[in-house]
């Protein structure tokens, strides 16, 4: 089934056209991959869907319901949670005052929080840590847990490896594929072959639009097709 589905978005920002027509779809459970170059407009295509930046022209539809338009409330409602690249923790809460203000209100907070120290059980060691005092890997896996326990159909992951070391991208793309056992993800990620690696399908941004898309196991980070647009 489409959980999301993106028609012919045309976004801007004041005069500039940023979005000159992206298309996609992400099916329910599948793992989606935006890859492209820097400023190409992967990261607008997120705020599209979100309706934090809404598109003047074409469609974004989540479970077969247009949103286009809705307030981004709305949209985060109906189960799309977002962990943009800022990562948005607040940094004078500790570990697991994050995890627990971002349980939904009516949850179980408790099982909720259980449940994201059992998936990152380096946030459990630091719970009672101020979480501006982390390092950048554990501040992604805090905000991937803040992302998980919100109760989100849908995860819009905006760069989750960048600025960190290769050992800890290891550790952030495991807790990725634990996410990706409940909930479907649509993962920004200029790191291809952890893109590729994540992901069922990808689709790569050039210059606003869609320009390739295909299944991630069918190709590898040196495919031609791929590079030409990754390369700067
Ligand atoms: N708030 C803004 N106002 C004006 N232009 C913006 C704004 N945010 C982004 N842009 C521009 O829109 C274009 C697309 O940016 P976007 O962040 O979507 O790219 P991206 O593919 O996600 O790349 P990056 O990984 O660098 O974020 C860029 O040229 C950028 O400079």
């Amino acid at each position: 089934m489409t959980l999301l589905e993106v028609e012919n978005a045309h976004t801007y920002y004041g005069e500039s056209h940023i979005l000159e027509g992206v298309s996609l779809e992400v099916g329910e459970g599948e793992v989606v991959a935006l890859v492209g170059r820097n400023g190409v407009g992967k990261t607008t295509t997120l705020r599209t869907i979100l309706q934090l930046t809404p598109p003047s022209e074409g469609a974004v539809r989540y479970r077969g319901e247009d949103v286009t338009g809705l307030a981004t409330h709305e949209v985060a409602d109906r189960g799309v949670g977002w962990i943009p690249e800022e990562r948005r923790i607040f940094t004078q809460l500790s570990v697991e005052e994050n995890v627990k203000v971002a349980v939904p209100e009516g949850n179980d907070v408790r099982a909720a929080v259980e449940r994201a120290f059992e998936t990152f059980p380096d946030l459990r060691d630091h719970k009672d840590r101020d979480a501006g005092n982390l390092s950048g890997g554990q501040q992604q896996m805090l905000a991937l847990s803040r992302g998980l326990v919100g109760d989100n159909d849908l995860l819009l992951v905006d760069e989750p490896s960048e600025g960190l070391a290769p050992l800890i991208v290891e550790r952030v793309a495991e807790a990725l594929n634990d996410a990706a056992e409940d909930t479907t993800i649509l993962l920004v990620e200029q790191n291809l072959p952890l893109a590729l690696d994540l992901a069922d399908r990808f689709y790569v941004v050039d210059n606003g639009q869609v320009v390739e898309s295909g299944n991630a196991d069918e190709t590898s980070a040196d495919d031609e097709r791929l590079r030409r647009y990754l390369s700067a």
